[in-house]
């Protein structure tokens, strides 16, 4: 499973993460895409002025594939898991701009500076099931993409592609956007404020204490849980100043959806767990990324690479 965040501070600065939930890693590394790189296009979806992009993800045959990235302008995008539902074109479709599915975060980071860009783009957008090579098939994702203002999810499905504004600025797995905020309706009475006593009869009733408001918040991992306690994680959380404790909110939030060793299986046998997690400020434009082993969090400040030169750069 993996779970999605996006808020912003009081000057409009995003702050934007994910987990990678899994029972491995692909090896995945900070990836910085410089403006001068001509990354291969599997179809038609060239970029005339393309901006620098960094993220999370792996190298293959040239191209960047992004599992999380951002650009200097502010824009981010994630990718999570969402069979059953995710269903791409088989082939390009003539006048559209078609984006294979695993270029999809990388074509929007490289060309757009807002979300609002994003949603008036995709109008004319196919997203093709097409694999980078027979080594690794097609993903079936859905993705979250924030700005200073806001997030939308994309949601390619058999009847085409969906894009929903993101008023709780989170996203898990299965099943649609729709159907999660829906379920928010389930929790609407969720507090932080430790209730009033009451009287049952003759019987008086009061709260254990702090926390006894948020009693009915679930605490597994699937992923309508993991949607809702991360919605309300993200919507209580008080507003900070720096940029230490903004991205303590964000790390501190994603660990509230987070997953241990042992307690899922996953159909392949092993356990799922919280890979990595990573964030991007737009205040600095740095990344930050932990892993299950080193929960350390690394930064990694775009201004310390070549965001304009014409080669690839990777850091561990
Ligand atoms: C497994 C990752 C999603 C994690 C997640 O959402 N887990 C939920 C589990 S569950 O189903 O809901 O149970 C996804 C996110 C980004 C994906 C990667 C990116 O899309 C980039 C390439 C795309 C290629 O088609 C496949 C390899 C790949 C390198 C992908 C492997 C894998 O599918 C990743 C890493």
């Amino acid at each position: 499973m993996c779970t999605g965040v996006r808020f912003a501070d009081d000057n409009g600065n995003m702050y934007f993460g994910r987990n990678l939930d899994w029972s491995f890693s692909y090896g995945e590394k900070i990836v910085v895409t410089p403006r001068g790189y001509q990354a291969p296009v599997a179809f038609n979806a060239t970029v005339a002025d393309p901006k620098p992009v960094m993220g999370v993800g792996i190298i293959v045959e040239g191209m960047p594939m992004y599992f999380d990235c951002a650009n200097d302008e502010g824009l981010a995008v994630a990718g999570l898991n969402f069979p059953g539902y995710a269903q791409y074109a088989d082939a390009p479709v003539d006048g559209t701009i078609n984006v294979a599915a695993y270029e999809l975060p990388f074509w929007i980071a490289r060309s757009f500076s807002t979300v609002d860009e994003v949603e008036e783009a995709l109008k004319n957008v196919t997203v093709v099931a097409k694999q980078v090579n027979d080594q690794y098939p097609v993903s079936f994702l859905h993705w979250i993409v924030g700005d200073g203002k806001r997030s939308i999810v994309i949601e390619v499905m058999a009847d085409g592609i969906h894009v929903h504004h993101d008023g709780v600025d989170v996203l898990a797995n299965q099943p649609t956007f729709d159907w999660h905020t829906e379920n928010l309706r389930n929790y609407l009475s969720m507090d932080p404020r430790v209730p009033e006593p009451v009287k049952w009869g003759t019987q008086e009733l009061s709260a254990w204490g702090s926390g006894s408001g948020m009693r009915g918040i679930p605490g597994d991992y699937s992923s309508p849980s993991r949607f809702v306690r991360a919605a309300y994680t993200n919507a209580h959380y008080p507003a900070q100043q720096t940029e230490e404790a903004n991205v303590s909110r964000l790390f501190h939030t994603l660990d509230s959806a987070s997953m241990v060793d042992g307690c899922a299986l996953m159909s392949n046998g092993q356990y799922e767990k919280t890979i990595y997690t990573s964030g991007f400020s737009a205040k600095t434009d740095t990344y930050y990324k932990n892993t299950y082993e080193d929960p350390t969090i690394k930064s990694y400040h775009m201004s310390d690479f070549d965001l304009e030169g014409a080669e690839l750069q990777t850091a561990e």
